[in-house]
């Protein structure tokens, strides 16, 4: 069995509510199933998940079919299918067979899945080899599956593979309004819940700490370097402004793209790659910043956007409609919207944004709301209330 210990402490959820199993009763086994390990939005909520079902007592284990990133900070308990992912059928077959390895050694009570292919093949091997139920996380937009995987999702869905499939934004209920009646009726949207990222550190000492300079304009974005995160479109702006640098978090095959662009543009010695970074020093890396960018070309939540505004940090986003509606609190928006194809637009903004403190108040005193909008405490709450029901019902 391919099992890895955790290289660092996990933050536990908060137990606000004082919700875990009964005195007495076993503890329930979830098992929490992903594609690949990496630091990105659908681990993130699974990693929070995970802290806060074991926090209350469930005993939790967490399945990855392979890893992506060197640096991905895995939680307690965690176990891979494959070392990377599989490049050839026999491979494919070799990683199937441990995931079902796994599933049988672990037996859970109760299954989560993330992710499309999470959610298609873990449910399904899931099934093959154990009773338990299968939850899946929907957080991909069914437009960026590929018809197999889409049609085998819809199927999964309306037939009763999965209990229940939680999404994690109205916009993808509108998305999903369309499919069959029976998969809409087991789609639940439970809001995500986020982990404080604001800063204890001075602008100064944060940026001491990750080599950046002390006394530039510092843009900045947490994301996975991958085309759709459009993050061309920040490097740009450096273009207009010579008095602007840039540092991105995050790991990915776009980074030799952007670096190209970046030389091409004669801006590199202004563009800083912090390489991923683990969700512990996400707050500090969003201290260095001046100014949140995120041009990503399309979302389901945008997890990082929501941290960072969350962090004070002022963000200039891509008007995406799933944006407009995740990052707002009481009708107010959190973050500026524009948008970021139109590059004189985009640089007009990030300039409003650095000269006008009013606004950067306006948008820092409505993004104070986010933390109980997207509690991470109502979060697991939810998911305890789904785990327990479907464990019950399997029980009948
Ligand atoms: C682009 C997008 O919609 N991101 C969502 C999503 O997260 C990632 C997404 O599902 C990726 O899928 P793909 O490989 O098809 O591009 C995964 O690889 C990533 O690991 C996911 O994290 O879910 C996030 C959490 O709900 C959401 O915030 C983000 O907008
Ligand atoms: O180096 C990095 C870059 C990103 N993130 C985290 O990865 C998540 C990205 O989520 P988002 O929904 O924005 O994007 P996704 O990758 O899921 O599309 C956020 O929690 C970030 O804080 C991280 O921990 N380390």
């Amino acid at each position: 069995m391919l099992h890895y210990t955790p290289s660092t402490d996990l933050r536990e959820a908060p137990t606000a509510s004082g919700i875990g199993p009964k005195a007495g009763k076993p503890k329930l086994r979830v098992m929490l199933v992903q594609t690949q390990a990496e630091n990105a939005g659908a681990q993130e909520i699974s990693r929070l998940v995970g802290a806060g079902l074991a926090a209350r007592g469930y005993e939790v284990a967490n399945l990855f079919f392979f890893r992506r990133s060197a640096s991905f900070d895995e939680p307690p308990n965690t176990f891979y299918c494959a070392d990377s992912r599989p490049g050839n059928p026999l491979a494919l077959l070799r990683m199937l067979w441990t995931l079902a390895g796994h599933i049988r050694t672990i037996r859970p009570d109760v299954v989560l899945t993330f992710q499309h292919f999470g959610n298609v093949i873990g449910g399904a091997v899931s099934s093959l080899v154990s009773r338990a139920p299968v939850i899946a996380n929907q957080v991909s937009s069914a437009m960026s599956m590929s018809w197999p995987v889409r049609v085998a999702d819809i199927v999964m869905g309306s037939v009763g593979f999965f209990q229940c499939i939680t999404l994690n934004s109205q916009a993808m209920e509108r998305e999903y309004a369309r499919y069959p009646a029976p998969y809409r009726a087991r789609m639940k949207h439970v809001p995500h819940g986020f982990d404080d990222k604001s800063h204890g550190l001075s602008k100064e000492e944060a940026r001491r700490q990750f080599k950046l300079p002390p006394d530039h304009v510092l843009l900045g974005c947490a994301a996975r370097l991958h085309p759709h995160k459009q993050l061309d479109a920040a490097i740009r702006l450096l273009a207009n402004e010579p008095s602007w640098q840039l540092a991105l978090a995050g790991q990915g095959a776009d980074e030799p793209r952007l670096r190209a662009l970046a030389d091409q543009l004669k801006v590199s010695g202004r563009l800083h790659f912090i390489g991923e970074i683990p969700p512990r020093q996400m707050a500090d890396f969003l201290a260095c910043l001046d100014v949140f960018v995120f041009p990503t070309q399309a979302e389901t939540f945008g997890l990082a956007a929501v941290e960072a505004a969350s962090a004070g940090i002022p963000c200039v986003v891509n008007d995406l409609p799933v944006l407009r509606e995740v990052l707002s609190f009481e009708g107010k928006p959190t973050a500026i919207f524009v948008d970021a194809s139109d590059q004189a637009a985009f640089s007009a903004a990030v300039a409003k944004v650095l000269t006008d403190q009013t606004l950067r108040d306006a948008l820092r005193q409505s993004a104070k709301g986010l933390r109980s909008r997207y509690s991470l405490d109502g979060m697991i709450e939810e998911y305890v209330q789904i785990l327990d029901a479907a464990v019950t019902r399997g029980a009948q």
